[in-house]
């Protein structure tokens, strides 16, 4: 679940805030958070993720109140309860797909589990790449690898940045139904970012989807 009430972030010290709309979004739901560039919608995903803190306003994220916790807390919190799709993957590129994978049990304080990590892989099919490093992938196999690591540790809050930019037609019709069906697999809340008509069009038919619009 989210929720958010008169939620705003500064950038600089005396800088003009960003004011976001208020969300309830509840565990299992959709939302897709749109906006033109530089309105926002970057900065609201972080504050989720507790990547950043409020300037003002209540946070609730996966039953959690963000904004006092400290770093390891926040850090441990968000290894357990978020999964994030960023725009960049930050995949290491010194790492195997499968080592990349095992960093989340390393943020979590969880041992790591090897059995998970092919499930998780293979669940977005590219279980027959764990050995390989990040610039053997193609880009649409690196999202998967990123999505598998998003997900690794049934995550209540899945968090997705512009999934579908610079893919094709064909692959970014695939890349929201893995995601939705990722998000499906945990029972997480799934918030999908973006510009992309194509995916506000196959959104639109998600039953009790919600909007957060940052345009208004
Ligand atoms: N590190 C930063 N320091 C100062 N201002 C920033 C910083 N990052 C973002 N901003 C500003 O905050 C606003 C929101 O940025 P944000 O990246 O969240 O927008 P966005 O909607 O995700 O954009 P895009 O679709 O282009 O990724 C913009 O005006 C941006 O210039």
């Amino acid at each position: 679940m989210i929720r958010t009430r008169g939620l705003s972030y500064r950038y600089a010290e005396g800088s003009e805030p960003l004011r976001f709309p208020d969300v309830d979004l509840r565990q299992g739901g959709t939302l897709l958070l749109r906006g033109r560039s530089g309105t926002g919608k970057s900065t609201w995903l972080a504050l989720m993720a507790g990547l950043r803190s409020p300037a003002g306003g209540d946070l609730f994220v996966a039953s959690t109140q963000l904004g006092t916790q400290r770093g390891a807390e926040i850090d441990a919190w968000r290894a357990r309860c978020v999964g994030f799709l960023p725009q960049k993957l930050h995949l290491s590129s010194a790492l195997t797909v499968a080592d990349n994978l095992a960093l989340v049990y390393f943020a979590a304080g969880q041992p790591r589990d090897d059995a998970a990590i092919a499930r998780a892989l293979a669940q977005v099919g590219v279980a027959e790449l764990a050995g390989r490093r990040p610039h053997q992938l193609s880009g649409g196999q690196a999202q998967r690898v990123a999505l598998a690591r998003a997900v690794l540790l049934q995550p209540q809050i899945l968090l997705a940045d512009e999934p579908t930019a610079s893919l094709d037609d064909e692959a970014a019709a695939d890349a929201l139904a893995l995601l939705q069906a990722s998000a499906a697999a945990c029972d997480a809340s799934l918030v999908i970012a973006t510009h992309d008509q194509r995916v506000v069009q196959a959104l639109a038919a998600v039953p009790g989807l919600q909007q957060l619009d940052l345009n208004a």
